[in-house]
């Protein structure tokens, strides 16, 4: 039997709300677009679950839904269920294949690389990956999942006909980001997605699951599109596109909002200024929302790491407005905090764009060949920063941007080297956390010009930013490094303590030509 896995009820009649009857609450959700349909009854007796097992399974027929058992072989039997879905410690899956038809659907919970494999190895029809967020619906035996550990349990499907979807958490503000986040370095996506209290809870179960419903149709429509069509980019069309950036940040001046660290909050500030653009370093979680409704682009920089829920709710704001998200996470390698808090903040939003230096990036992307020393990169970096680049961008489903004496640039398909800067961008506090600042200006910029009229809307529900990520992050880049080159040059400029403000004043008065005409951009 097919069934199509994308948008998979699982009952819970104990979190129906106050007046809601159990078969009207199910109908409805039907009705809303749901496409199989699970009874987990954990509370019930025997004659109880089978009982709402026959009821649900005459309604589903009714809609062509299929319905599934949870963990009991005996009612999925009694009612000639379609399929059964059983736990790591439920009824193994060869046993149960003896005593089910021929046929019948069976699905396996996995939270781990080894459970995948023996789902594998039991040749299970489908897998449900979870928790991925935190849920009150269930007490949780293990530790969440996470978006960003999704991918590789999807990866070890890859060449097999199982399906997976994602249970936990989910509702119709985190659908679109664990779409999107999990989808393997491989190109293996999701499925579907699991839901119990979203739907179950609501009074509304008709239009809670039209809503997720909605997000599914359109992610899964431009995923498909997206993975048949891959941009081609050349040099021009970079940089004119860099150019036009530059125009439009300095003429809409879009809201940057920085949550930065107490080091370069006054340079970043002054950067984002020079630019044209307008500063907001805003950090108390009560004004994230209010901030989020205003064009423009987000930079999360964790240089001193004070306020995390700010940073949590500020991304998922940002997300949910399809916002640019920047993220540098300065010194991730430099303690174990660090470490918990970007993968923490990674997993709660969808970040549009990471930047940092080689050390940073191999941290996050738990590689040793590159060290860190606090919040400085050592050694001579990748041996091979392209292909680097290119997988991080890819596995983190955004563009990825590593900087040092050549930066680079990857949507995880292009790859843009930089070779413009200067070495006493070395010599001041905070040169890294400025990239970032240029960075977040141009992405905001890329993002009002996607929102200008007579752009064409595209299928908007399916996207966590808009806007062209690449060209701004490369903008970002080009703009901090040509100005330091001409501010380096200059007669003015002395030593360290002189650079910093000419490096302001060449961002202020940067002008296309000379972007133009100094800029070194290959294409990879
Ligand atoms: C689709 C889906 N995935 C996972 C589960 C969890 O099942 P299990 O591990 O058996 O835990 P209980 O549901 O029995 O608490 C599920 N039910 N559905
Ligand atoms: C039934 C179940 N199984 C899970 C797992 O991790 O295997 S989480 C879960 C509960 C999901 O409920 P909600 O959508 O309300 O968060």
């Amino acid at each position: 039997m097919t069934i199509d896995f994308s948008l998979y009820l699982v009952t819970g009649r104990e979190l129906l709300p106050p007046g809601k009857e159990y078969l009207q609450s199910l109908e409805e959700a039907l009705q809303g677009g749901v496409t199989v349909v699970q009874i987990r009854e954990k509370r019930s007796d025997t004659l109880e679950f089978l009982e709402i097992a026959r009821e649900s399974k005459i309604l589903c027929a009714k809609y062509k839904v299929p319905l599934i058992i949870n963990d009991r072989i005996d009612i999925a039997l009694a009612i000639q269920a379609d399929g059964v879905h059983l736990g790591q410690t439920d009824m193994p899956v060869h046993v149960a294949k003896t005593l089910l038809p021929v046929g019948t659907v069976i699905g396996v919970s996995c939270n781990d690389p080894d459970h995948v494999k023996k789902a594998i190895e039991d040749e299970v029809d489908y897998i449900g990956i979870g928790a991925v967020w935190s849920t009150t619906t269930k007490k949780l035996d293990s530790p969440v999942v996470g978006v960003r550990g999704v991918g590789s349990l999807l990866q070890a499907l890859d060449g097999t006909n199982i399906k997976a979807v994602a249970i936990g958490g989910l509702n119709s503000t985190n659908a679109l980001r664990t779409l999107h986040g999990s989808v393997s370095i491989s190109g293996h996506r999701l499925d579907g997605i699991a839901v119990v209290s979203d739907i179950v809870a609501s009074s509304a179960p008709r239009s809670a699951a039209q809503k997720l419903r909605n997000i599914l149709d359109a992610w899964i429509h431009h995923f498909d599109v997206q993975s048949r069509v891959t941009q081609v980019y050349d040099v021009g069309t970079i940089k004119n596109g860099v150019v036009e950036l530059m125009r439009l940040i300095r003429d809409k001046s879009p809201l940057i909002h920085q949550i930065t660290n107490v080091v370069v909050t006054n340079q970043s500030a002054n950067a984002t200024l020079a630019l044209g653009a307008s500063p907001i370093m805003a950090t108390a979680s009560e004004e994230m929302h209010d901030l989020s409704r205003i064009p423009g682009g987000l930079l999360i920089n964790f240089g001193t790491i004070t306020n995390k829920g700010g940073m949590i709710s500020a991304g998922q704001y940002a997300n949910e407005a399809q916002k640019p998200v920047v993220f540098d996470p300065v010194g991730v390698g430099a303690t174990q905090f660090r470490k918990t808090t970007a993968s923490e903040l990674l997993n709660a939003w969808q970040a549009s764009v990471i930047k940092g230096n080689a050390g940073e990036m191999a941290s996050l992307a738990n590689s040793n060949e590159v060290q860190a020393k606090g919040v400085d990169s050592v050694g001579s970096g990748f041996a091979d920063p392209a292909s680097f680049i290119r997988e991080i961008a890819k596995k983190e489903r955004c563009v990825a941007v590593m900087t040092g004496p050549t930066d680079w640039v990857s949507d995880g398909v292009t790859v843009v080297k930089l070779e413009n800067g200067n070495k006493m961008l070395g010599d001041i506090t905070g040169s890294g956390c400025l990239v970032g600042t240029c960075v977040a200006t141009f992405c905001a910029g890329a993002s009002l010009m996607a929102a200008a009229p007579g752009t064409s809307p595209g299928p908007e529900l399916a996207k966590l930013v808009r806007g062209n990520m690449l060209i701004g992050a490369v903008g970002g880049v080009l703009a901090l490094t040509v100005a330091a080159e001409c501010a380096a040059e200059r007669s003015d400029v002395h030593g360290s303590g002189t650079f910093l403000p000419a490096l302001i004043d060449e961002l202020y008065n940067l002008k296309p030509e000379t972007l133009l005409s100094r800029a070194k951009v290959q294409v990879l």
